[in-house]
């Protein structure tokens, strides 16, 4: 197995994100702390002690205004090279989720002015969840981008598969493209004509881990990387799992905001076995409430019928074209249903989607998880502490884990 060096900061663009990635390098051996939000500094003395091998940071800046993304991403990046953080990870989605105004070309060139570095690598290749990169174009299985799924997501709408010709829009420097065969051949020198071409964005293809390896290999002196998850599973040296054993008692709850087929396939799978509710859109901050209410009282009263089986709340299909403000209340929504609930002394909660997971974690008051062990490919158990006392969160991107995720995640626990 490769022995390559681990950026020690990650700096994913969502919670879902974060935790797919955080998922990986545990699972690799590497001591592994996620927080919410930039980490606040540590009082220095107890770095040593506490330090992690890899510390991912969950930003909610997916669809944020390009300033916004960009301050939140510099904010992280300082509040971790102040912890002393030399390499650094920008993580985005295997999807390439961006909206028109897409910030992620943005955000890569923000932190490199800020790391004063000219190149970086784009690799949201990540073979083992069938997200592969050839000429440029990004696939999802068979399909390239804008004929999956994801042409249709209700935020990011993904209308082209090409990466260059999505990346170099939302930038001031020159993006390039590495083949797959330099990947295989000389990449180092295919990097290295990249940077004489004035290059600071290099799309590369991969798809096979292999070439995820290499790239590893190559790229392990760059002050910045960016991509999926996939590429972490090519560092370090590998080891036992690092993740943590994770218990919390009581009823469990399904949150559904994602409208991926994945999320949809998924639910209705779940509603064979168990109590569905779906959700109407809130018009506004009022009907947000009474909704929270209808939904607290129709949970606790499936719990009362059998305290055992989990129940599964869901978000109605969303019109076209779809509307950010109604996107918006929905979360809202789930974060005031969770935060109710665990007022009520609910601790497990599975989440599907990642702008949904944010939102709830953030209504939750978590800023710290600890990953605990795999649910499918990209997705794990976690920890979080809410007044003291564990959470468990089963937090799941739209386009992640099998047909019966929302049954077989209760079973691990
Ligand atoms: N019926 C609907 N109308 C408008 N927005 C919706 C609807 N259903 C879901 N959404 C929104 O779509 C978004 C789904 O994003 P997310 O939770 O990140 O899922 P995914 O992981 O599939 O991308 C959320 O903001 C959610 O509130
Ligand atoms: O890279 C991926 O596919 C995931 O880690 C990811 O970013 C998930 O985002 P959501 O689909 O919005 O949950």
């Amino acid at each position: 197995m490769a022995d390559t060096p681990v950026p020690r900061g990650v700096i994913a663009d969502d919670l879902t994100g974060a935790t797919d990635l955080a998922l990986m390098t545990s699972e690799r051996g590497l001591r592994t702390a996620l927080s919410v939000g930039p980490p606040e500094t540590p009082v220095p003395g107890d770095v040593e002690a506490s330090s992690p091998d890899v510390t991912v940071v969950a930003l909610r800046s997916r669809t944020s205004p390009v300033d916004e993304a960009v301050a939140q991403s510099v904010r992280a990046l300082r509040r971790l090279r102040a912890q002393g953080v030399g390499s650094f990870y920008f993580k985005y989605c295997s999807t390439f989720d961006s909206t028109t105004k897409g910030n992620i070309g943005p955000v890569l060139e923000a932190l490199l002015d800020e790391l004063g570095s000219d190149l970086t690598v784009v690799v949201p290749a990540f073979p083992a969840a069938r997200r592969t990169v050839y000429k440029s174009r990004l696939f999802v299985g068979d399909d390239v981008l804008d004929e999956s799924s994801m042409r249709a997501h209700p935020l990011t709408p993904m209308q082209d598969s090409h990466l260059v010709r999505l990346l170099q829009p939302q930038m001031r420097g020159r993006v390039g493209a590495i083949t797959l065969e330099d990947v295989r051949g000389d990449l180092a020198r295919a990097l290295e004509q990249c940077r004489q071409r004035g290059v600071r964005a290099a799309v590369l293809d991969a798809v096979a881990d292999d070439d995820l390896k290499t790239i590893a290999r190559a790229t392990s002196g760059l002050p910045l990387t960016t991509g999926s998850a996939g590429l972490a599973a090519a560092w370090g040296p590998g080891g036992p799992s690092a993740a943590v054993p994770v218990t919390a008692p009581g009823p469990s709850v399904s949150l559904v905001g994602s409208q991926s087929e994945t999320s949809r396939a998924q639910v209705a799978h779940a509603a064979a076995s168990q109590p569905v509710f779906v959700l109407e859109v809130p018009r506004d901050r009022q009907t947000v409430a009474e909704t929270v209410t209808e939904v607290v009282h129709w949970c606790q009263a499936r719990w009362r019928e059998n305290a055992e089986r989990p129940v599964l709340v869901h978000a109605p299909p969303p019109t076209r074209p779809p509307d950010p403000p109604q996107a918006n209340l929905l979360e809202q929504t789930f974060g005031a249903i969770a935060s109710e609930l665990a007022d009520r002394g609910v601790r497990r909660f599975a989440v599907g989607g990642g702008e949904t997971s944010g939102s709830v974690v953030d209504a939750l008051g978590i800023h710290m998880l600890d990953i605990g062990p795999p649910i499918a490919t990209g997705v794990c158990w976690s920890v979080g502490r809410r007044d003291g006392d564990p959470v468990a969160l089963a937090l799941k991107s739209g386009n992640f884990g099998g047909p019966d995720f929302f049954r077989r995640a209760w079973e691990l626990l």
